[in-house]
């Protein structure tokens, strides 16, 4: 157990991140009167009076009164931007100052770094050193800890929880848009509630649109609640059949959307010029349910005589963007011409585009679900609900009036649901428990659940530990396993956790590091029209890999190469000629020196940026493309798939097609990967990370051929029962016939002892 690392050995300030050292009484002071001084000189106004500005007070007295606070909010009352300030505010003035350190959640990247740069404007330039920002993959900390105010993603502040348990040295923790409910929000709901008991001098509030509130104030002992009228100017609402008739089209096309969520791309470009030539001048926000979408709708737009001048400014918003390419939908276009802002519900909430005056809404979004029979998590598109109608609506009319065009009807909006499904009652818990288990590492993860404020299913519970047992970072008493302790640093899906620790046993890091990021990030352009152009993109790289693994691989290897070596014109033709997405490139840029870190804090390599040099001890066998097969399915199993020759279609027998088996039952390979349609497979294993359902059928997305042997040396698989082996003797040959891989894999494979329990 000498190997293991202890998570909580250090305490490291929330704050800056460095290592936590508490003020001395006479630091302190010392920084208190700096403070107040500081503040007294530059006597911040506030710029724009805002609603929330009245109900200081009220704020203020309440949360000196009950440690846990809800404020309810309406849109526009200034929640965010304002009430973190007036915390921090009361106790500078009050000559304490040092002992005021606010962390500010936000559901998203955009709106951490948004609101942080709105609050430091409004602070001005003697006091912008007390505001920071912390996202996933950047962080812009205050100057110090002490007097200030971190805007942090909720995952963010998850994480440091893990090295702060009791957030020591916090003084408020603030939880923007509670209402939103999303499984990181709840989970951080349930360790505050711990934090509280064990950190005297912590402080909560939670900040909601309103709503069901009450059942928050419930969850947190019955706290108070503040309520804070909004303030918008007049939004006019136009809904699918008045739009079509402002359009001149016949009513019937109300149909259009009567058939689910499916959305027509055409329509919306047609709102959308339709707003260019004939709405008030201002810009347009338009929400589309995801990339493919946000895409298709702009090469709509682009294609059209009217968008081919450049009177229009077209701006793409997405999770994948770099926060430097998000900031670009803050930015005014020069005179005459008109923004268009295509955005995912990213755009929904907290931030403010200050030029907004029309909002086109598409009613969708994306939503994972679970389905229990078959094990997949799907990302499908569904309708909003009618709290995120008024959210988006509300993007309009912050800075003037405005007009909000809703692509369905009056009826559909009344058939909406009024708040959205909590995310942790829909979605697969293995994430969650992990982060559970970090946590809390003597409760079971049943009990531990059953303390958020809707608990999920028991049976939902029991899968999500029956998985994690099965891939081997909980034990049969849900503990974490020697494995599962290191794979609990790595900021990822816990299986492509798993895959990096066993990379760094194997000495394989980068092509595994990239793997991870092209699964948590897809590098390539994919859209409805380039479909066709990705798959031969794909194809071209794969050769004989039979592995969609290995093709993320060696294009993200690639990719670094003509970066650092070629000239612009030969970094461009590369990512044209591949259908890549620069901005994703970036992210997953940023994603494998996370990992890195990641497993540097795991003590698995001594130096993270060791991991991204081919020639170190780490990509040892980096070049091997077996062995990489082999360590993805040890990483992935038993996410497993059995080719089987022959198969029943349309009630015939088929000697000669092939039918794919997975322990949960038969599954189809998904359009997307190169081995859908491969005849002849060198094996009849494949291993595979994601699936979705469609039309009732299971689509595999990736997929990676494996050799028997890996399977053999690997995993618990027993392939003999399975057939793939008719006598000892052709088993024996087999080995020998690749013998290669055997050396390779049993020279390292006595490493792997280090993981068990
Ligand atoms: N970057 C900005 N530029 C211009 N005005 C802004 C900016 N940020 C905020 N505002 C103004 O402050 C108002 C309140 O913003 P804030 O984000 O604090 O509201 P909120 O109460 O949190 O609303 P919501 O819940 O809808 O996000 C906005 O409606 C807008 O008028």
């Amino acid at each position: 157990n000498r190997y293991i690392p202890n998570i909580y050995t250090i305490i490291y300030d929330a704050i800056t991140g460095r290592p936590y050292r508490p003020l001395s009484e006479h630091q302190a002071l010392h920084l208190s009167a700096r403070l107040q001084d500081q503040w007294e000189q530059a006597d911040p106004g506030l710029h724009l009076a805002l609603p929330v500005d009245a109900h200081r007070q009220r704020v203020i007295a309440a949360v000196a009164s009950s440690r846990v606070v809800v404020v309810a909010g309406e849109t526009g009352c200034g929640k965010t931007t304002r009430i973190p300030r007036f915390l921090l505010e009361e106790h500078v003035r009050g000559g304490v100052g040092a002992h005021c350190n606010v962390l500010v959640t936000q559901p998203r990247r955009i709106s951490a770094v948004s609101v942080a740069h709105r609050v430091a404007q409004e602070l001005g330039p003697a006091l912008k050193h007390c505001v920071g920002y912390q996202v996933r993959l950047e962080s812009r900390p205050p100057a110090h800890s002490g007097g200030s105010m971190l805007f942090l993603t909720v995952g963010v502040l998850l994480k440091k929880l893990q090295s702060n348990p009791h957030l020591e040295g916090i003084s408020h923790v603030v939880v923007d848009e509670v209402h939103e409910r999303d499984i990181n929000t709840d989970l951080l709901l349930a360790l505050l509630r711990s934090c509280l008991k064990e950190n005297p001098h912590l402080r909560v509030l939670l900040m909601s649109a309103t709503g069901d509130n009450h059942r928050l104030a419930h969850y947190f002992g019955d706290c108070p609640i503040v309520r804070v009228p909004g303030f918008m100017h007049p939004v006019q609402d136009r809904y699918l059949e008045d739009v079509l008739r402002d359009m001149g089209r016949p009513s019937v096309d109300v149909r259009v959307r009567s058939d689910g969520a499916s959305l027509d791309h055409h329509l919306v470009a047609d709102v959308i010029e339709h707003i260019d030539r004939h709405g008030e001048p201002g810009a347009v926000l338009c929400f589309l349910p995801g990339w493919q979408d946000i895409r298709s709708v702009q090469e709509n737009l682009e294609s059209r005589t009217r968008f081919s001048s450049g009177s229009q400014m077209i701006v793409p918003l997405h999770s994948s963007l770099s926060v430097a390419d998000q900031q670009v939908v803050f930015q005014r276009p020069p005179e005459g011409r008109r923004k268009i802002v295509l955005a995912t519900n990213i755009a929904e909430t907290s931030i403010t585009i200050d030029d907004i005056v029309h909002v086109v809404d598409a009613g969708t979004h994306k939503e994972h679900s679970y389905d229990p029979h078959t094990k997949v998590s799907c990302l499908d598109t569904v309708w909003i609900s009618r709290s995120n109608v008024t959210q988006r609506k509300g993007r309009a009319g912050r800075c003037q009036p405005g007009h909000s065009y809703h692509l369905f009807t009056r009826r559909q909006m009344e058939a909406l649901m009024p708040f959205p499904v909590p995310e942790i009652l829909r979605t697969p818990l293995e994430s969650l428990i992990m982060q559970a288990k970090i946590h809390s590492p003597n409760s079971k993860a049943v009990d531990f659940l059953s303390q958020v404020l809707d608990s999920p299913l028991k049976e939902a519970v029991r899968d999500g530990v029956q998985s994690l047992q099965d891939i081997g970072v909980l034990d049969k008493e849900e503990s974490l396993t020697p494995l599962g302790r290191r794979v609990a640093f790595m900021s990822c899906d816990p299986r492509l956790g798993k895959l990096l620790v066993l990379s760094s046993v194997f000495r394989c890091v980068l092509p595994l590091l990239s793997v991870a990021a092209c699964l948590t990030r897809d590098p390539f352009h994919n859209s409805l029209q380039n479909r066709a152009l990705v798959k031969k993109a794909k194809e071209t790289v794969s050769g004989s890999s039979y592995s969609d693994y290995l093709i993320f691989s060696r294009i993200i290897q690639t990719w670094r190469k003509v970066q650092h070596e070629g000239n612009r014109y030969q970094r461009d033709k590369f990512l044209e000629e591949h259908i890549l997405s620069r901005s994703s490139l970036r992210f997953i840029n940023g994603l494998i020196s996370q990992f890195s870190e990641n497993l540097c804090e795991a003590e698995l390599v001594s130096r993270g940026s060791e991991c991204q040099s081919p020639e170190s001890v780490y990509n040892t066998h980096s070049e091997q493309d077996e062995l990489l097969k082999a360590v993805l399915l040890a990483g992935l199993y038993p996410n497993l798939i059995q080719v089987m020759k022959g198969s029943v279609l349309k009630g015939r027998f088929r000697p000669n097609s092939v039918s794919l088996r997975t322990a949960s039952g038969q599954v189809l390979l998904h359009r997307s990967s190169v081995n859908r349609g491969q005849e002849k497979l060198p094996s009849r294993w494949l291993t595979f990370f994601g699936a979705v359902k469609s039309s009732g059928m299971v689509f595999i997305r990736d997929s990676s051929v494996v050799h028997p042997l890996a399977l053999l040396l690997l995993t618990d698989c027993d392939l003999t029962e399975t057939g793939t082996f008719s006598s000892l003797d052709q088993l024996q040959l087999f080995m020998f016939n690749y013998n290669s891989i055997r050396i390779t894999l049993t020279r390292i494979y006595p490493q792997l002892l280090l993981f068990s329990p």
